[in-house]
């Protein structure tokens, strides 16, 4: 039998070995926490660092069977013709005033891209299947090769700003197609070449036919502008409505951009501040999910539905303002 003056010091013997065993609890816990929260920065920043590494999804393919333009057929032949001669500057800073003054439409991500379901892009040479088949084959190629969740995301959404398609374009040449920079001299990385500008009223101007045009050395391509279609468009709406990182943003918006980004291309480089050297990294990175991806098999939209509704969720409100 235990008496009170002992059960008070039972008591305290108990509540001290209690307070010491709690105690220990508390740190393994606290251990465990540390852990996780170490595991998960260093998983971020692995996530990170992992986005820039080399593609691998697409080890088997030829590559120099993409982007054929010479050999193209007259869909593609027509549609730069008609893009080099009217996206002029004059109608580059008409369209820049426009676009933002106009909500066109109210939706979510995964709607828009239903839409997409009705749209083949005419300025592209290695594919003819719906944009959303794009789409998606793009954002499979990237989880594959288990890049982050966002770089995924971007891959699914980067050529929805072709919904401007819909939204009463005068047909895909302000739309789709390789862009440029307008208000200097077009360079000869561009398709076919500057003499295929030859249309463009802007051709016959001095001012604009110089290294610079209108802009400062080094001014940064924040401060230039490129030819305007759904790569502009789509960076506007993802940096005011969604919270994908800059490297997402900068991958939407140039990624068109190939007489700058492509492999071995100099042009425009007297125009980039520091920072488009990350972007330029990022870019490159993203491009050969969008690119050698369109040879993939078509994949199966009903079933991978799911799983890129929950990650639009993590970057998008429920419904977007276009
Ligand atoms: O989505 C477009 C399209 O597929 C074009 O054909 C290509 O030239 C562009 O660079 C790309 O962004
Ligand atoms: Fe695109
Ligand atoms: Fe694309």
């Amino acid at each position: 039998m235990v008496h009170a003056p002992e059960i008070t010091d039972y008591i305290k013997t108990r509540a001290k070995a209690m307070d010491e065993v709690s105690d220990q609890i508390d740190e393994v816990n606290l251990l465990k926490l540390k852990q996780n929260a170490k595991a998960q920065t260093e998983k971020s920043q692995q996530d990170d660092n992992d986005f820039e590494g080399d593609s691998k999804f697409d080890s088997e393919k030829d590559k120099s069977v993409f982007r054929q333009y010479e050999n193209a057929c007259d869909r593609v032949k027509n549609f730069y013709a008609e893009q080099h001669t009217k996206q002029t500057l004059k109608y580059n800073l008409r369209m820049r005033k426009e676009f933002r003054e106009t909500t066109r439409a109210r939706m979510g991500v995964w709607e828009a891209l239903e839409l997409l379901n009705t749209l083949v892009d005419e300025s592209d040479p290695d594919t003819s299947v719906p944009q959303i088949v794009h789409a998606l084959q793009a954002a499979e190629a990237a989880r594959k090769d288990g890049k982050p969740e966002w770089m995924q995301l971007t891959c699914l959404i980067h050529d929805l700003g072709k919904l401007l398609c819909f939204f009463g374009a005068d047909g895909q040449w302000d739309v789709v197609g390789d862009t440029f920079v307008v208000g200097c001299k077009y360079v000869d990385e561009i398709i076919y070449g500057p003499e295929s500008f030859k249309e463009n009223p802007d051709y016959y101007n001095e001012k604009l036919q110089t290294d610079l045009g209108i802009y400062e050395e080094h001014c940064g391509l924040e401060n230039v502008m490129i030819s305007f279609g759904h790569d502009e468009y789509l960076y506007h709406i993802c940096k005011t409505q969604s919270n994908l990182p800059k490297e997402g943003l900068w991958m939407i918006r140039y990624h068109s951009f190939y007489p700058w980004h492509r492999a071995g291309s100099n042009a425009y480089r007297h125009l980039m501040v520091e920072e488009d050297e990350q972007a330029l990294k990022a870019v490159r990175a993203f491009n050969p999910y969008d690119l050698y991806s369109k040879s993939d098999a078509p994949p199966n939209v009903d079933e991978l539905k799911e799983y890129y509704q929950c990650l639009i969720k993590k970057y998008f409100p429920e419904e977007i303002e276009w």
